[in-house]
């Protein structure tokens, strides 16, 4: 427990990849009284799955770390990991464990069906994206080829964030961040693509109603959690769209997030449509837009490099010329679903720390290429990326991405930032206010700013070059 509240109390949840994390906030001042973090189980197997049940037992035990402030919350949102299938049978139990986000398995189903249904303009005019291995819409169309029995057996599919809100309510719905992340839900007319929908077999009714931004949704109705029944729930959202929240992030700020995935992101007043595929047309969680690019290969590949070389990950060292494209589980941006790392330019003299700072260098490179793609055309070129995600807090993660953008950065103090834009969601809807309002109130983004450093033209160019010369290698 922490400091103490001047206001109610709200709990904002970031169910992640590889953990949950719970905040308590004070509503009136934004102060963390109380916080807990609990690890998930990932499953094995070829592919990228998580059991559900496990995501509520972590939330349990998160919320159980915030001593008796969580009891006293007024209002509840839950944030999560975007695009993952959970599949429920009728009595709503997971059919089989959910498949994540980072699952590349769905590749082949995800190219299918782009084909099938127009080709990449058409999806990114119709959905905002160009859906690839990550999206809900693979996912289930790998599920029916795959697991037919599965498939048949499924009576309701959600995100993870609505898998979690349902069972704290018992309400079956969702919101238009995530939503915009399945591949079904149609950017065009803000509503589910029934035409997608029954292409891939897969029954409306199955899904989730999508609230409107600012809606109480339900009241916390189940008695297992350390949370008051009749608190208030908000729709929740993505955890991009949340952390957009908890930034109170208005149009050309550009974001970068280093976790389990980087993601590179902007608020932006117009629907975006990239044929490209790079950028993902993604809603956000108010009535405007989240252009997002994500890679698969982030703090997980750089630690996993360190950790080959016997180095403390922020043993770098300058100089040099390897180029190293960390793409431990292939990748999405650029779409290698089928990559695998490549490293390129050792000589005698090159040493482990330089191997590992090309590692940095390979993970922000393809996000730092976007960052222009995700900028509405009028933004400020020189406006300062603000990074966030556990990578974040490093100083070899910051010190790349100013190396290789050229960019001033800032790095907010706050920690969690998707938990924090959770809270912000619950307390504007106890206090009826806009939620990224409540966050620039509580001064989230406030921070220490860094100056811009001159680009390493040389290490981008080595590593444009490398991408492009491996590709036949990338492609396998
Ligand atoms: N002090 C630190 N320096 C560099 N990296 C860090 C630090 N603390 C955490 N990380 C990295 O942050 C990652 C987790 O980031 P986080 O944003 O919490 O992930 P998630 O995507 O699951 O939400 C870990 O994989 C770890 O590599
Ligand atoms: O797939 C995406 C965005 O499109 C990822 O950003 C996921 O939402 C997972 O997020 P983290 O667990 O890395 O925060």
């Amino acid at each position: 427990m922490g400091a103490q509240a001047a206001g109610p109390l709200v709990v904002g949840v970031d169910s992640s990849t590889q953990s949950t994390k719970v905040l308590v906030v004070d509503a009136a001042s934004g102060t963390v009284v109380a916080r807990g973090r609990a690890p998930h189980v990932a499953g094995g197997g070829a592919g990228k799955e998580s059991d559900p049940g496990r995501w509520w037992a972590s939330l349990g035990a998160a919320l159980g770390q915030c001593g008796d402030a969580a009891r006293q919350a007024g209002a509840v949102s839950v944030a999560g990991q975007q695009h993952g299938l959970v599949t429920l049978d009728a009595a709503g139990a997971p059919v089989r464990p959910a498949l994540l986000w980072n699952d590349v398995r769905s590749a082949p189903q995800a190219e299918r069906l782009v084909a099938e249904l127009g080709g990449p303009a058409a999806w990114a005019e119709r959905v905002g994206s160009v859906p690839g291995a990550a999206f809900t819409v693979a996912k289930w169309a790998w599920l029916r080829a795959h697991e037919p029995a599965a498939a048949a057996a499924t009576a309701a599919v959600r995100l993870p964030h609505d898998y979690l809100t349902e069972r704290l309510t018992g309400e079956a719905v969702t919101d238009r961040g995530d939503a915009s992340g399945t591949g079904w839900w149609a950017a065009a007319t803000e509503a589910y693509d029934e035409g997608i929908l029954g292409h891939i077999g897969l029954d409306p009714a199955a899904l989730p109603r999508v609230a409107r931004p600012g809606e109480a949704v339900g009241t916390v109705r189940s008695a297992e959690l350390p949370l008051p029944r009749g608190a208030l729930v908000a729709a929740g959202t993505g955890d991009n769209m949340a952390a957009a929240l908890g930034l109170g992030l208005r149009p050309g700020r550009p974001v970068l997030s280093l976790g389990t995935s980087g993601t590179v992101y902007a608020v932006s007043r117009r629907r975006p449509a990239d044929p490209s595929g790079t950028v993902a047309g993604f809603a956000d969680a108010r009535g405007d837009w989240l252009p997002l690019a994500c890679t698969l290969n982030c703090t997980l590949a750089v630690d996993r490099i360190a950790a080959l070389l016997g180095r403390d990950r922020e043993a770098v060292e300058a100089g040099g010329e390897a180029v190293l494209l960390p793409f431990l589980d292939g990748e999405r941006t650029p779409n290698l679903p089928g990559a695998s790392g490549l490293l390129h330019g050792l000589r005698h003299d090159t040493t482990p720390g330089q191997v590992l700072q090309a590692a940095y260098d390979g993970a922000v490179f393809a996000l730092l290429k976007a960052v222009d793609q995700v900028l509405d055309a009028e933004s400020a070129a020189d406006a300062p990326l603000l990074l966030i995600g556990g990578g974040a807090r490093g100083r070899a993660w910051r010190e790349t991405v100013r190396r290789l953008s050229g960019r001033p950065v800032e790095v907010p103090e706050a920690r969690e930032l998707v938990a924090l834009g959770a809270a912000a969601q619950a307390a504007g809807l106890l206090l009826g206010e806009d939620p990224a309002a409540v966050a620039r109130r509580w001064g989230t983004a406030r921070g220490t700013a860094y100056a811009p450093r001159e680009r390493d033209t040389a290490a981008w160019e080595r590593l444009t070059a490398t991408l492009a010369d491996g590709e036949a290698l990338l492609r396998r």
